[in-house]
């Protein structure tokens, strides 16, 4: 029993890896179990990946990217084969690091050895576990530059989510504890519209002017923000995920896989921490039912989840960046060579980077519902999972007395 668990919670059909440093040579991803016949635009990869590169508040390094993938394996002609997709981005920073990150490099220039573990980094407590005395080795891996090919990764997924009318938008709603906007009860296709004509994701291009006003704040302050974001998901049958294990539940595979982006500290769905004040009558979704339309809610407080599946709501999910951990005036810390009080190092980075996170948290929930529905359907090719998906969402079940 408990290793049938363990598989359903450990093994599934799409299956993804990242490799790849912040300064080396490139980041490498690939993707097993995607279906045969899956027509991948490159193109949409990359713009999605020159999206990502946006927003105020960035530091240098985005000045020096241009993102753009390679396919290397697993598609032919514009479609998959079914075989697993490899794909590449090269890191172009590289080759101001060469003789510092290269593999056989010797790590000539002692000032790029890091000592000085930054609080709120994974420096520290990754160097005591690894056994490493420069800190490096820990903060290049660690480092949200992965995100970029989490964001490729997660427009593969994308692209076989729209087979099957399936779409996702990540976006932002406050920076620094500003609220820019309540949740949009708008459609995904006119949310879209709005959030694509501006760089920070704004579903409110009216508060652009806001926005640039915290950062500014921020960075005269010499210090760094978080945020909030907000992800919408349509078209999505009810019944994905399952209430039978607690491994199986869906919402907690969507708040694991949106926790796991670095700087992400909190996940809620609907009204989230809200739900916690307001009466039982009010916080639930009342069920109807229309000949033309079948089942619905006149609300959507549960943000489109009940007992760990989806309910045909759209899914409403918000999740909560910490502000950056590395400081331009280095937090208080101890040096790991002298131990000796000092202050962290100051590596280069971002004052604030919410926009390009909205971005993140889009591609992981896109990740987790094409795992999700590759775990649940035939898809040995994308004709299979299309006519086994539309099955299952048709499927007449009720018994009526008429
Ligand atoms: C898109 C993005 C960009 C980030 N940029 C920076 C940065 O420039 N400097 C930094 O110290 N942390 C940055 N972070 C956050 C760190 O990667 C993160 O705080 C760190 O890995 C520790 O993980 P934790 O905050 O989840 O504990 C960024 C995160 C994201 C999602
Ligand atoms: C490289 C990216 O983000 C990086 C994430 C990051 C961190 O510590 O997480 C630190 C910074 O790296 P660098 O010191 O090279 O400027 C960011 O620029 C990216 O988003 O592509």
């Amino acid at each position: 029993m408990l290793e049938t668990l363990k598989k359903e919670d450990e093994v599934r059909q799409m299956e993804y890896l990242t490799a790849g440093e912040s300064h080396g040579p490139m980041l490498t991803g690939i993707v097993s179990g995607l279906p045969a016949n899956l027509p991948i635009s490159i193109a949409a990869i990359n713009h999605q990946l020159a999206i990502r590169q946006n927003g105020y508040g960035r530091g240098g390094r985005m000045k020096i990217e241009h993102d753009t993938v390679s396919i290397t394996a697993g598609m032919r002609a514009g479609l998959t084969t079914g075989s697993p997709l490899a794909l590449l981005i090269q890191n172009r920073d590289y080759r101001h690091w060469e003789e510092i990150m290269g593999a056989t490099a010797t790590n000539p220039k002692q000032e790029k050895v890091v000592t000085r573990p930054r609080p709120g980094h994974a420096d520290l407590v990754g160097g005591k576990k690894y056994d490493q005395a420069d800190l490096r080795n820990i903060l290049e891996r660690a480092s949200a530059r992965s995100t970029a090919m989490i964001v490729a990764i997660g427009n593969v997924a994308a692209q076989l989510l729209a087979q099957l009318n399936i779409h996702a938008l990540g976006f932002v709603t406050g920076i620094g504890g500003h609220q820019l906007t309540d949740w949009p009860a708008e459609s995904i296709s006119d949310l879209t519209e709005k959030v694509e004509q501006n760089d920070l994701r704004l579903p409110d291009p009216g508060q652009l002017t806001a926005y640039h006003t915290v950062v500014d704040a921020a960075r005269a302050a010499h210090t760094t923000i978080g945020g909030q974001i907000d992800v919408r998901v349509e078209g999505l049958v009810p019944g994905l995920g399952s209430m039978q294990n607690w491994a199986q539940r869906l919402d907690g595979k969507l708040a694991g896989a949106l926790v796991r982006i670095p700087a992400i500290k909190a996940v809620s769905f609907g009204d989230g921490v809200t739900l916690g004040e307001m009466s039982g009558a009010i916080a639930q979704d009342d069920i109807t039912w229309t000949p033309t339309q079948g089942y619905g809610r006149s609300t959507n407080h549960l943000g489109g989840l009940e007992g760990g599946m989806t309910n045909g709501q759209p899914l409403l999910i918000h999740a909560t960046m910490k502000p950056i951990p590395t400081q331009p005036r280095g937090l208080p810390t101890i040096d790991i060579h002298t131990h000796t009080p000092t202050q962290a190092v100051n590596e280069r980075a971002d004052v604030t980077a919410v926009p390009a996170a909205s971005l993140v948290a889009q591609a992981m929930v896109q990740i987790t519902l094409a795992q999700e529905i590759l775990d649940e359907f035939s898809s040995a090719t994308l004709a299979d999972l299309q006519a086994s998906y539309q099955d299952f969402g048709t499927r007449q079940w009720d018994r009526r007395n008429s």
